[in-house]
């Protein structure tokens, strides 16, 4: 397919995202069953296309005067991709497979339109709903927080120490150009290629043998900061696919037990064949068994509890650019209840002293800040550790953290704008 033909293709399903109200990972599979045509090359381009217009959805809106899906990629290839008037003209000929030519209003709103007088929440790109939430916490800056989270995610992997030492596994993946991560002295990130798209990194022999997994930064800092203690009794309460499990078995050095739990055994079942991989040896995979309690015979006896918990994803718009136009307030209100009742749950397991982790990639104080101060109110045998305790955790990267991240008395957290990170909020607790 020609630049143009991928460009009409991209406006089409654009268009089928925003009228089925559809996940855009679906629409893309659809179309691809259906355009058997188009190759691989063709569909990641195509792909790449729909989540940068989606990532600038809004601010692409604004600048041309309307929100169809032909004004969100065109804006978006001014906004995001730094095109001219004349490079867009040149996509849009008219041709056969190509968008339509460009119009005189269009041509005008690409040369002289910009995002001065747009609101926060349309320079920010997030939905009109959340700018009170997110002005709580950013104020002036949440339109530039919200730009951050419209840019594209890297690519972090974080070395297995079970299997291999950052200078190993960097040398095994010189060809990628792996630089050294900012915070986590475990993080490894791969520059996309052009058009967004990763490098084929599961392929590598180095993720194949264990040495590396996926897993952004932000995501290995908060397992860091959590600090499970080598030797001793650790519960990962939502332990999801394992991405934080495995990082508290290699920082625990294989020592002591890590319980792997989910309420989802769907999401739990790649944890097996991950902790093989990768060499671990100290965790075991409590899956859910219908109505039995099966996490009974650990109440009072860990050290740490995890708590990586179901949230609305805010932290992540970069990687799921859909999905922030997709959340609704319900959504929120149900994640929120949620985490209250599973923190209610996890605060039984931990014998006195222990600590729990409260981990989420949202940006919204009420499922962060808010939830860890309802839980202090419930639960009077808690108190917070506070962040400047936890982030020498990371050594002296730890301290620079202390001055990028937003710390608040309740914990830190991270965003992309901040840290380069997915956007995460991390407290720790301990049972007095
Ligand atoms: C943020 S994800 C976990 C990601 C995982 N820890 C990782 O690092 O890859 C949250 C997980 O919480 C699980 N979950 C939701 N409600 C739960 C509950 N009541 N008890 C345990 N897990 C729950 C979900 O199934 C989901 O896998």
């Amino acid at each position: 397919m020609t630049p143009a033909a991928r460009l009409a293709a991209a406006i089409e399903i654009v268009e089928t995202v925003a009228s089925s109200r559809r996940p855009v990972a679906d629409v893309l599979k659809d179309w691809g069953r259906s355009h058997r045509f188009a190759g691989s090359g063709d569909r990641s381009a195509i792909g790449s296309l729909v989540y940068d217009g989606l990532r600038r959805r809004a601010s692409s809106a604004f600048l041309m005067g309307e929100e169809s899906g032909r004004a969100v990629l065109l804006g978006m290839l001014r906004l995001g991709r730094g095109l001219d008037v004349e490079a867009i003209a040149a996509l849009c000929d008219g041709s056969r497979f190509a968008p339509a030519a460009l119009s005189e209003a269009e041509r005008t709103r690409l040369e002289t339109g910009s995002l001065d007088d747009a609101p926060a929440h349309v320079a920010g790109d997030y939905p009109e709903w959340l700018d009170a939430p997110l002005a709580v916490l950013f104020g002036e800056e949440r339109a530039a927080e919200g730009a951050a989270l419209a840019e594209r995610a890297p690519l972090d992997l974080r070395v297995n120490t079970l299997k291999a030492t950052p200078a190993k596994a960097a040398e095994a993946l010189a060809h990628l150009d792996p630089t050294p991560g900012r915070w986590s002295p475990l993080a490894l990130r791969i520059a996309l290629e052009p058009d967004g798209k990763a490098p084929p990194v599961t392929a590598e022999p180095a993720f194949i043998k264990g040495e590396v997994e996926i897993q952004d930064e932000g995501s290995q800092i908060a397992a860091i900061l959590a600090a499970p203690p080598p030797g001793g009794q650790v519960l990962d309460l939502c332990a999801g696919g394992g991405g934080k499990t495995l990082e508290c078995a290699a920082l625990m050095d294989n020592s002591g037990q890590i319980y792997a739990h989910d309420s989802d055994l769907r999401r739990l079942a790649p944890i097996h064949e991950r902790l093989a991989r990768a060499g671990v040896r100290n965790v075991q995979v409590r899956s859910p068994k219908g109505a039995a309690d099966v996490l009974a015979d650990l109440a009072g006896r860990m050290d740490l509890v995890l708590v990586d918990a179901p949230c609305t994803g805010t932290g992540t718009w970069r990687r799921n650019p859909d999905a922030k136009w997709r959340i609704r307030p319900g959504a929120l209100d149900e994640r929120v209840k949620e985490q209250a009742t599973i923190l209610d749950r996890a605060a039984g397991f931990l014998k006195p002293g222990g600590r729990l982790a409260y981990i989420t990639c949202s940006l919204l104080d009420a499922e962060n800040g808010a939830q860890i101060r309802a839980f202090l109110d419930r639960h009077h045998g808690f108190e917070v550790i506070p962040p400047a305790e936890t982030l020498p955790a990371l050594g002296l990267a730890g301290l620079a953290l202390r001055g990028a991240a937003l710390v608040r008395p309740e914990g830190a957290m991270l965003t992309p704008r901040r840290t380069g990170t997915d956007g995460f909020f991390i407290s720790v607790l301990r049972r007095a």
